[in-house]
C-alpha cells in the first residue's frame, strides 16, 4: 500500500538548534495518524516541511508519492490543514471568513459553506465577528476552513487546543467519521497521549526531533507497566516484612507501597497471605496499569522515567 504521507530523513535546523532530526513516518491511506510530543518537540515544523511552508536542510516530504517542495502549491490543493492557532479574519464573520475560503479554493457549490457551518456546530455563530469568537469556536473555524473543499488528506496541529471536552468528543468523532466513511487520511499532532489513543490507529511519539517511538494503537496496552499497591496500617513494617521476602519495594510519602515485579503483579494473593501470617493485614491490594500520560513521559524518558 502507497503511504499517502510519508517523510525520509527529515531534517530542520534552526542555528544549531535540530528542531526535527532524520524523521522517517509513513501514512497509509485512510489512516489517523497521531504524532505526539511535548511543547518544542518539532511536530510544527514537520508539519509546516509536509506542507512545503519551510524547506528541511536534508531529507524529503512526500504526500501522494509526490516530492514536496518549498511552495508546492497544487499539493495544497488536495490537502487540508491547520497549523497552529488557526488565522482568521477578526472582523468578518464566520460566514465571510469561509467565502473567502470557497472562492480561493475555486469551489462552485456555495452550499458548501452552510453544510460545513453545520457540521462543525457554528450555526449559532454564523453571523458573529471571527475576532469575537472563543478560542475552541475559533479553532472550529479553523477546522472548518481546513474541510470545506472536502480534501482527501488532513493535516492538523493540535486540533482540540482550547476545546472544552464536549467539543473535543465531537471533533474525534468527526475526524473519525470522515477516516471511516470517506476514507480520509488524517495526520494530526497531540501533546496527549490519552486523547489521540482514542481517535488514531498509530501514533508516533517525537521527543527533541527525533521519532522515539512507532506503535499501532491497539499493541499499546500491553506496553503499561502494571503494579500491585498495598496499603497497611504500618506501611513501614509491611515494607520491611517484603523486603525480607525478596520483593522489591516501593513506598510513597502517603505510605502506600508499590511492587512491580511480575511475581508481585501476578500472585496479590501470595503478597496478601503473607502480609496477613506477619499480623500487617493490608487495607488495600490491587493491580494497577500505568496511565497513558505516565507512558509517554517514561517513553520521553522524562518524570526520573527510564526508557523502555
Ligand atoms: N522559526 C524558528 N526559529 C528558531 N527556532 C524555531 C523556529 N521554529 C521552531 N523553532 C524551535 O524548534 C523547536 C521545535 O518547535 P516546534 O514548534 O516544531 O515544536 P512543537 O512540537 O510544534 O511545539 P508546540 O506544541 O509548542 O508548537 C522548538 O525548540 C522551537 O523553539
Amino acid at each position: 500500500m502507497a503511504a499517502i504521507i510519508q517523510t525520509e530523513g527529515l531534517t530542520k535546523h534552526f542555528g544549531s538548534h535540530h528542531a526535527v532530526d532524520r524523521l522517517s513516518i509513513e501514512v497509509n491511506p485512510g489512516e489517523i495518524y497521531g504524532f505526539l510530543g511535548l511543547n518544542g518537540a518539532g511536530k510544527t515544523t514537520t508539519i509546516r516541511m509536509l506542507l512545503g511552508m519551510i524547506r528541511p536542510n536534508s531529507g524529503s516530504a512526500y504526500l501522494f508519492g509526490r516530492r514536496v517542495d518549498a511552495g508546492s502549491h497544487k499539493l495544497w490543493a488536495e490537502v487540508g490543514y491547520m497549523v497552529e492557532t488557526p488565522y482568521s479574519y477578526p472582523e468578518l464573520t464566520v460566514r465571510e471568513n469561509l467565502e473567502i475560503i470557497r472562492r480561493l479554493r475555486g469551489i462552485p457549490d456555495r452550499s458548501a459553506i452552510d453544510s460545513i457551518i453545520d457540521r462543525l456546530q457554528l450555526t449559532a455563530y454564523r453571523d458573529r465577528k471571527a475576532g469575537t469568537l472563543s478560542l475552541g469556536n475559533g479553532q472550529r473555524l479553523g477546522l472548518a476552513k481546513a474541510m470545506l473543499h472536502h480534501p482527501q488528506v488532513l493535516i492538523l496541529d493540535e486540533p482540540t487546543n482550547g476545546l472544552d471536552p464536549a467539543g473535543i468528543v465531537e471533533v474525534r468523532e468527526l475526524l473519525r467519521e470522515l477516516a471511516a466513511d470517506q476514507g480520509v487520511t488524517i495526520f494530526i499532532s497531540s501533546h496527549i497521549l490519552g486523547e489521540v489513543s482514542r481517535l488514531t490507529s498509530r501514533i508516533g511519539i517525537v521527543h527533541q526531533g527525533k521519532l522515539l517511538q512507532e506503535t499501532d494503537v491497539k499493541d499499546l496496552h500491553p506496553l503499561l507497566r502494571r503494579s500491585l499497591r498495598v496499603e497497611t496500617r504500618d506501611p513501614a513494617s509491611a515494607r520491611s516484612r517484603l523486603t525480607q521476602a525478596g520483593y522489591v519495594v516501593q513506598q510513597n510519602a502517603e505510605g502506600t507501597l508499590r511492587l512491580q515485579e511480575e511475581r508481585a503483579v501476578t500472585n496479590p494473593d501470595y503478597i496478601s497471605k503473607l502480609l496477613v501470617y506477619a499480623d500487617m493485614p493490608p487495607t488495600l491490594i490491587q493491580v494497577e496499569e500505568e496511565d497513558l500520560e505516565h507512558y509517554f513521559l517514561r517513553v520521553i524518558g522524562s518524570e526520573g522515567g527510564v526508557r523502555p
